[in-house]
C-alpha cells in the first residue's frame, strides 16, 4: 500500500473520510480503491484477478497477412479466451516482473502498446505518438486491446474515444465500466484523412471507396463529390491493405500516409477530411493510476450515476461550476443493468427518469483540493461514483 501526504484538506469538512472506487463497478471486489482519509491517499495495489499470467503463446497468435507487415507484430484476438488453454504447463511461464521491468523510460522504448486495427490505422500513430519507441501490438477489436492490458501481454492500450466531428465513441465509454483498468493519459491527434489508389490509378477511376465508418464521417462531403461507393471496414489500415491485396484499380482507400506506405498505394488526395480541425481524442489505458501532481495541467476523468428526481444533474454540475472547475466533456449512456423505465408501479401513466451513467471529464487535478471537494460533494446525491484516472492534459 503506497501512501503519499496531501496536505489538509482546505475548507472542505466533507472530504475527512470519501471512498472513491476507481476500478471494482459491479464486480463486489475490493480491489484496486483510492481512498481519501484525512489528510492521506492510500492507493491499495491489484489484490485480486488482474495478475493472471497466461502463457504468451498460448493467448496470441501471429496472423501476418501482409508481408509489408513488421514480422515481430502479433495480433491479439479472440483466442485469448480459448478454453483450451492449459494453465499447468509452467516451464513455458514468462519469468516473473521485477521492480526494474516496472519502470520504463520516457520515449516508451520496451513499452507494449495496443491498439483496435493493423499497422498504419490513426490508433496506432495515436500509440506512437504517446511513446514514441513503443512497440505496437495490433487487436481485433477495442475488447482485446482491454484483455490484453488486464493479463499483462502488453503494457498499455490506446483506443479511440471521441472525434471533433463524429463525436463520442460510445463503446469505449461502456467497456471502461466493465474492465478494471485506468486511465493514465490522452492523446490528441490531428486526423490527416487521404485518400489512396494503386500505383498509376487517378482518383476520377475510382468506384468503390473502403474505409472505417468514423473516417467516412470525417470526409462525408469531400467522398460525396466522387460519386463512389462506401465499403465500411474494420479500420482504415485494413481498408489500405485490402485494396492493396485486392489489386482493383477502380477500388480506393481512405486512411493514412503511414498505411499508404506500409501497403505500397499512392496518396491520390491529401486532406481529404471536410473540415481542416479534425481531432480524435484517444485514452490511454494501463494497470495502474498515475498519481496525480500539480506540475502541470491535469484532467480528471470520472462516471457516476444520480439519484432520481428535478435537478438532480443541475445539482451534480454545480459542485463543478461552484469551485470554478471547468468541464471539457459530457457523456450520459443508458445503464445496461437498469434498463428504460417510463411508467411507475402505480399505473398512473407518470413518467420516470431514465436511469443513466454520466461520465464527465474537468480541468484539474485530483490533488487539488478543489477537486477533492467537488468529489466529496457530488457523492452526497450520487449513488456511483468512480474515478476513472486524473491524468496529464495533451496538445495537438
Ligand atoms: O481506423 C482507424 O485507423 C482507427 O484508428 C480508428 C479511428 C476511429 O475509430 O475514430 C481513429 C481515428 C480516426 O478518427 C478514424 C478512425
Amino acid at each position: 500500500m503506497a501512501t503519499l501526504n496531501l496536505g489538509p484538506f482546505q475548507g472542505c469538512a466533507r472530504a475527512s473520510s470519501i471512498l472513491l472506487h476507481v476500478s471494482d463497478f459491479g464486480s463486489g471486489s475490493s480491489a484496486n480503491s483510492l481512498s481519501f482519509r484525512n489528510d492521506v491517499i492510500k492507493l491499495r495495489k491489484w489484490e485480486s484477478s488482474a495478475f493472471v499470467v497466461l502463457p504468451p503463446r498460448a493467448i496470441t497468435s501471429v496472423e501476418d497477412e501482409s508481408p509489408a507487415v513488421a514480422s515481430s507484430q502479433t495480433i491479439i484476438n479472440r483466442t485469448l479466451e480459448d478454453p483450451k488453454v492449459s494453465r499447468k504447463d509452467l516451464s513455458i511461464l514468462p519469468k516473473p516482473l521485477s521492480a526494474t521491468d516496472l519502470h520504463s523510460p520516457n520515449d516508451g522504448s520496451k513499452v507494449r502498446v495496443a491498439y483496435q486495427g493493423l499497422p498504419g490505422a490513426y490508433s496506432e500513430i495515436a500509440a506512437l505518438k504517446a511513446y514514441p519507441k513503443c512497440e505496437t501490438v495490433p487487436c481485433d477489436d477495442f475488447e482485446a486491446a482491454f484483455k490484453a492490458v488486464e493479463l499483462w501481454i502488453v503494457d498499455k492500450a490506446v483506443l479511440p474515444i471521441e472525434n471533433s466531428v463524429g463525436g463520442s465513441i460510445h463503446r469505449n465509454y461502456d467497456l471502461l465500466l466493465r474492465h478494471r483498468l485506468h486511465i493514465a493519459g490522452e492523446v490528441q491527434l490531428q486526423v490527416n484523412l487521404c485518400l489512396l489508389g494503386l500505383q498509376g490509378v487517378r482518383k476520377e477511376e475510382l468506384k468503390n471507396v473502403l474505409s472505417h465508418p468514423h473516417a467516412f464521417e470525417q470526409c462525408e462531403t469531400t467522398l460525396s463529390t466522387l460519386g463512389v461507393m462506401r465499403i465500411s471496414i474494420e479500420d482504415t489500415a485494413a481498408a489500405a491493405q485490402m485494396v492493396s491485396s485486392g489489386g482493383e484499380r477502380d477500388t480506393g482507400a481512405i486512411a493514412s500516409a503511414r498505411a499508404a506506405e506500409i501497403y505500397g498505394l499512392n496518396i491520390l488526395a491529401d486532406n481529404f477530411q471536410d473540415n481542416d480541425n479534425n481531432i480524435t481524442r484517444f485514452l490511454i489505458l494501463a494497470r495502474e493510476p498515475v498519481i496525480p501532481g500539480t506540475d502541470k495541467l491535469y484532467k480528471t476523468s470520472i462516471v457516476f450515476t444520480l439519484e432520481e428526481g428535478p435537478g438532480v444533474l443541475f445539482k451534480a454540475l454545480a459542485v463543478f461550476a461552484l469551485r470554478e472547475i471547468n468541464l471539457t466533456k459530457i457523456e450520459s449512456r443508458p445503464q445496461r443493468q437498469r434498463p428504460l423505465r417510463v411508467v411507475d408501479d402505480s399505473n398512473e401513466g407518470r413518467a420516470k427518469y431514465f436511469d443513466y451513467l454520466f461520465y464527465i471529464d474537468f480541468e484539474a487535478s485530483m490533488m487539488e483540493p478543489r477537486a477533492q471537494c467537488a468529489m466529496a460533494h457530488l457523492q452526497e446525491f450520487s449513488r456511483f461514483l468512480r474515478v476513472l484516472g486524473c491524468y496529464p492534459v495533451d496538445k495537438v
